[in-house]
């Protein structure tokens, strides 16, 4: 069978789109004349090993699929006689997914091409016996190279692992951020559901375990990773009591539950797990079978990525992509296309501006414009007198924007106070500098603008991109490049949105957190796809 997982998978990745469910049963014959019945298979080491490698091949040959390992015929011989089920048939009613079968494929070699229309007919009823799916489902058989691996595979000694069983335990408890659900957290999930006889315990970290989090503001929230966690098991083993429960400490359920046998962890958290076991001793609790998996290997990870398949590396190449689709900007004409780049003090929109200036578009600085509507004799120059008092004047009676500064920053009245005034008027040159550049012929803008959001100019850009890093390093950057005190820095930074807010407004995020050599490759990604949304848009006006 390992042999034939790739060819499997890259034949059914040319008809699949999205979800591929794998079933497995061993030995199916679906060329004898009489029609095969689902029966259960024993949860042993070989099928362990298998589901690892499925999962681990899927990643390299065709990541894009959602691929689930079904363990409903899956069942330990002890268990049968548990309680938990007394039927010899895995599925007395047709078991119904979550994403219903398009199509059932098959690795069933045929023995002669006459065969084929039987062996299909027989395919089609076996998956309408196991699962819910149309009576008219076609059946496809894949890849006929098979043949060949078959060969292969005659000549080869059986593993060693093949038959031997696999200890199993009523209650099993897993714990992590399970973002981005991937291969390796499958992998995690299906072994622990073929060790699980009864109940499963997921702890799922929560805002308190993410804090020191790389990109922790592409996190998906708690509720759509649980939502994800609850289908895929619901799909993978139905029978199962799963409970999901918030993590907000690395020891969650795990150490107080007296029922759990066993936790689950790979060679990176199997410290976490002895560490559970040490306080379920304090605690007075049996200490817990430690099963340890095999951390799935990233084979497209790039040099600042980590080698194992992590949902840091998946986030950080979200960095530069169309996270959601612009909104309706049928008001703003098509050229020149508006980019709203805003993010916090210190988060490096300047160099990310000057790399999108480098890469041809105009550059709008809204704190430089932002600074002209001082200038002495100006509308705003009187009004904000008025509010503000002479004595955030110099002695040559220009506003000294430090001590302005000062006055709002932390004060929420008096910053409304003061861009209540300001914005409007930053806002009128904003739009004749795009308007500048469309006379100009430029076809891209960049609206720099620290506040964007806040001050809700969404309506004047086709899309908005967000930088974002995390606070204590825009805190060391603001109070080396601007000279003032850590506590100015955070009344300037609490000033703004949240990046998590900020994010939730984002068409694009990037982050400059890194070497500069990976900030320019994230802008010129975005760069490159924004070329070819622009094209397509252009096209379909
Ligand atoms: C909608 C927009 O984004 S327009 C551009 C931002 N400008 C405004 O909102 C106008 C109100 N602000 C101001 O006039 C000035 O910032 C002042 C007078 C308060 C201070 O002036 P200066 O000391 O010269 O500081 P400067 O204008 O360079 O801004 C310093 C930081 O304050 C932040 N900042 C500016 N305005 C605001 C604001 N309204 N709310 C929160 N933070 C702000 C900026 O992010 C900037 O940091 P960054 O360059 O790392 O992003």
């Amino acid at each position: 069978v390992p042999l034939r997982i790739a060819p499997v998978l890259c034949s059914a990745a040319q008809l699949v789109e999205r979800t591929l469910y794998v079933h497995l049963h061993p030995g199916l014959n679906l060329g004898s004349g009489s029609q095969p019945r689902p029966v259960f298979i024993p949860p042993g080491v070989d099928l362990s090993t298998l589901i690892t490698r499925l999962y681990s091949n899927a990643a390299d040959i065709c990541g894009h699929l959602d691929i689930r390992v079904l363990l409903t015929n899956v069942r330990n011989q002890s268990a049968a006689g548990n309680g938990t089920t007394t039927s010899n048939c895995p599925f007395p009613s047709p078991q119904s997914l979550s994403h219903s079968p398009d199509v059932v494929l098959t690795d069933f070699p045929l023995q002669d091409p006459t065969q084929s229309h039987q062996v299909t007919q027989c395919l089609q009823k076996y998956a309408g016996s196991c699962y819910v799916c149309s009576p008219t489902l076609p059946s496809v058989l894949l890849h006929p190279q098979i043949m060949k691996l078959l060969e292969k595979e005659k000549g080869l000694q059986h593993p060693k692992e093949k038959g031997v069983p696999l200890e199993t335990y009523s209650d099993v408890v897993v714990g992590g951020t399970f973002d981005r659900l991937h291969g390796a957290h499958k992998t995690l999930l299906n072994i622990s559901c073929l060790l699980a006889n009864r109940r499963f315990i997921i702890g799922v970290c929560d805002q308190a375990m993410l804090k020191k989090k790389v990109l922790k503001e592409l996190i998906e929230p708690y509720s759509l990773r649980v939502q994800r966690l609850r289908e895929f098991l619901q799909d993978i083993k139905p029978s199962l009591q799963v409970e999901i429960v918030p993590l907000n400490d690395p020891f969650g359920v795990s150490v107080v539950d007296p029922e759990l046998q066993c936790i689950v962890v790979s060679e990176e958290t199997r410290k976490g797990g002895e560490a559970v076991n040490k306080k379920r001793i304090e605690n007075g609790l049996p200490v817990l079978v430690l099963h340890e998996i095999q951390l799935l290997k990233d084979a497209h990870h790039t040099d600042t990525e980590e080698e194992k398949i992590s949902s840091s590396s998946l986030r950080s190449r979200l960095l530069g992509t169309l996270l959601t689709p612009p909104k309706d900007t049928s008001h703003l004409p098509l050229v020149p296309y508006v980019i709203g780049l805003t993010g916090g003090s210190g988060s490096g929109k300047s160099s990310i501006t000057r790399q999108l200036e480098a890469l041809g578009a105009v550059r709008i600085d809204c704190d430089k414009l932002g600074h002209e509507v001082y200038q002495p004799g100006t509308a705003a120059y009187h009004r904000v007198l008025e509010e503000f008092g002479l004595d955030i004047l110099n002695e040559d009676k220009r506003i000294n924007r430090r001590t302005l500064g000062k006055r709002v920053f932390g004060d929420k009245e008096r910053l409304k106070a003061l861009t209540d005034i300001v914005w409007p008027e930053i806002a009128l040159l904003v739009k004749k500098a795009i308007s500048q550049a469309g006379e100009e012929g430029k076809h891209v803008c960049v609206v720099d603008a620290a506040v964007l959001l806040e001050a809700g100019w969404t309506d004047m850009v086709h899309e908005v991109w967000v930088t974002i890093i995390p606070e204590e390093e825009a805190v060391s950057r603001i109070t080396e490049r601007d000279g003032v005190t850590a506590d100015d820095a955070l009344r300037r930074l609490h000033s703004q949105w949240s990046n998590t807010k900020q994010v939730e407004h984002a068409n694009v995020v990037l982050s400059t957190l890194w070497e500069p050599e990976v900030t320019k490759k994230q802008v010129l990604k975005a760069w490159n796809l924004l070329q070819k949304r622009i094209q397509q848009k252009q096209e379909t006006h």
